[in-house]
């Protein structure tokens, strides 16, 4: 097991000024995988006035010198990836070839992604051809406190750290304390890439000590947020004294659209496999699968099969299993839900509750599949984080648009057919900040982010680079006189 109580502070690890040991626990075993240190508010402020105290420098470094510091970054994540896959599957149990193909390499197309948009982007010039002396210049916004969760470890952390950075921003990251040591790898990285002392910090610790000290603290201009959007509200009142900027990145309830015009049961199938990765722990998971009435009997009987043929088990051996889910509170949580999707009277197809046969030790819960599901039940409105699906009926494209935006959430939207005219129609009049049609993937660099409760900001490439910048408008800039 491993012990790693420091934490990275100006370019050193140190020791918490106060020790307070935290196991962290492999859900695949229940057994410590390693040990941490939950940091205090004065290991905060240390961290702090290291990042403060580098700013002025770091921000006026020429951007040329950034991007190499970022390249070199790319370089070593690339040559220690495996290591961070088999931090990723120790922490919170993805299976090795998810850790890897998914996890670990989402980390290193979000750098490469960022690389590209700090060689595009224009950090200045004129407001307009018209106004050439009003004169716009985006600057960092100075320290940026980064907080993030469990579930995408290293997806979150490179969407945060990497172009705050990249665009002279210093940070302090709090990873999530249950899943902190692929950021405690990701902390040599950085100082493998020799980023100077004070530009990127971590410190580990939970949301109401540490996150909440962060979200307070003066000397922080900016918090980034990724997790609930419990924990999201809790940083914005605790950010709001001090004004600072507040960008969340919350939870979802994914609407999948699927009509009888598709090939329903491709779509069916894809929506439920998609549903199952990551264990179901994905912000984005298409959580509610809604299907056309005259597609309905083809789409629970796909899925009923799918679900019964997903494979559980352990992370550490080869395959297309799915792991368990994080922690004991996840699953007892998720058990709860099943039980409520149960008592309120939606049909269960496939899974329940209990662990899958033959899985007695290990967080493991059932691929499970509700049918007959309405929108006011309990498992069509709260987030479940785990693999469950819920599965609804609906008469009229007007009726699924009613049903996919009686959410609070407005994360990822997804629409299943055969015409493109309603499929763009569709992508125009969801509440969501993004759409994919037809099983099409995002782009790299494309913007991530949600609209209502799944948060404010928007991460990756440009759009995530200008979540880092402030905005300043010169007026009466120098301009060479037109007639010379
Ligand atoms: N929209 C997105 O981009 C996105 C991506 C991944 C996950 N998520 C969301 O994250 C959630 C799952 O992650 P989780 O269980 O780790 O979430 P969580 O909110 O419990 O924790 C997330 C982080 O917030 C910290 N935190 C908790 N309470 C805090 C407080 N009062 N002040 C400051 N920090 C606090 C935690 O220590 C952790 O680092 C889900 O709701 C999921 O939808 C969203």
């Amino acid at each position: 097991m491993e012990r790693k109580t420091d934490f990275y502070i100006d370019g050193k690890w140190v020791a918490p000024i106060k020790a307070n040991d935290f196991p962290v626990i492999n859900p695949a075993n229940e057994t410590e995988y390693a040990t941490i240190s939950l940091g205090t508010e004065d290991d905060v402020n240390a961290a702090v006035a290291a990042a403060k105290a580098a700013f002025s420098s770091w921000s006026t470094t020429p951007h040329a010198e950034r991007v190499a510091k970022v390249e070199k970054l790319a370089e070593i994540y690339q040559e220690r990836m495996e290591e961070m896959a088999e931090a990723i599957s120790g922490e919170m149990g993805a299976p090795k070839n998810i850790a890897s193909s998914q996890q670990a390499a989402a980390g290193l197309g979000h750098i490469k992604a960022f690389i590209r948009a700090l060689k595009e982007f224009e950090f200045e010039g004129p407001l307009s051809e018209k106004f050439q002396s009003e004169y716009i210049i985006h600057e960092p916004i100075g320290v940026c406190g980064l907080i993030t969760p469990w579930n995408w470890p290293m997806n979150q952390v490179t969407l945060k750290v990497v172009p705050a950075v990249g665009v002279g921003c210093t940070v302090l990251l709090k990873p999530s304390e249950i899943a902190p040591m692929s950021s405690m790898l990701f902390a040599e990285f950085m100082d493998q890439a020799g980023f100077p002392a004070g530009v990127f910090n971590l410190v580990n610790g939970d949301g109401p000590t540490v996150g909440e000290a962060m979200s307070r603290h003066p000397d922080i201009d900016m918090m980034s947020f990724t997790g609930s959007t419990r924990a999201g509200v809790a940083v914005t009142k605790a950010a709001a004294d001090t004004v600072k900027r507040v960008s969340l990145e919350l939870g979802g309830k994914g609407p999948n659209l699927v009509f009888a015009d598709t090939d329903v049961a491709k779509a069916v199938k894809r929506g439920v496999l998609h549903m199952f990765n990551n264990s179901g722990q994905s912000c984005n998971a298409p959580s509610r699968m809604m299907v056309e009435k005259s597609a309905y009997a083809e789409a629970v009987e796909v899925a009923k099969s799918v679900a019964e043929a997903q494979e559980v088990g352990d992370p550490t051996q080869e395959g297309r299993q799915i792991g368990p889910v994080v922690s004991e509170t996840q699953f007892n949580k998720i058990q709860g839900l099943i039980d409520a999707g149960i008592k309120e009277g939606a049909t269960l197809l496939a899974g329940g509750l209990g662990r899958p046969d033959g899985l007695n030790r290990g967080y493991y819960v059932k691929p499970t599949v509700f049918a007959d599901v309405t929108n006011d039940m309990t498992i069509a409105k709260e987030e479940i984080f785990g693999p469950v699906l819920s599965i609804m009926s609906f008469e009229s494209e007007e009726e699924a648009v009613k049903i996919a935006n009686d959410t609070p959430y407005g994360l990822t939207s997804y629409v299943q057919t055969g015409d493109p005219e309603r499929a763009k129609r569709l992508a125009r009049q969801l509440r969501a900040g993004m759409i994919q049609l037809n099983g099409a993937g995002r782009a790299p660099g494309s913007p991530f982010g949600g609209y209502k409760q799944s948060g404010n900001g928007r991460e990756g490439g440009k759009f995530g680079l200008l979540e880092f910048l402030e905005v300043k408008a010169v007026a009466g800039w120098p301009v060479a006189d037109a007639a010379e």
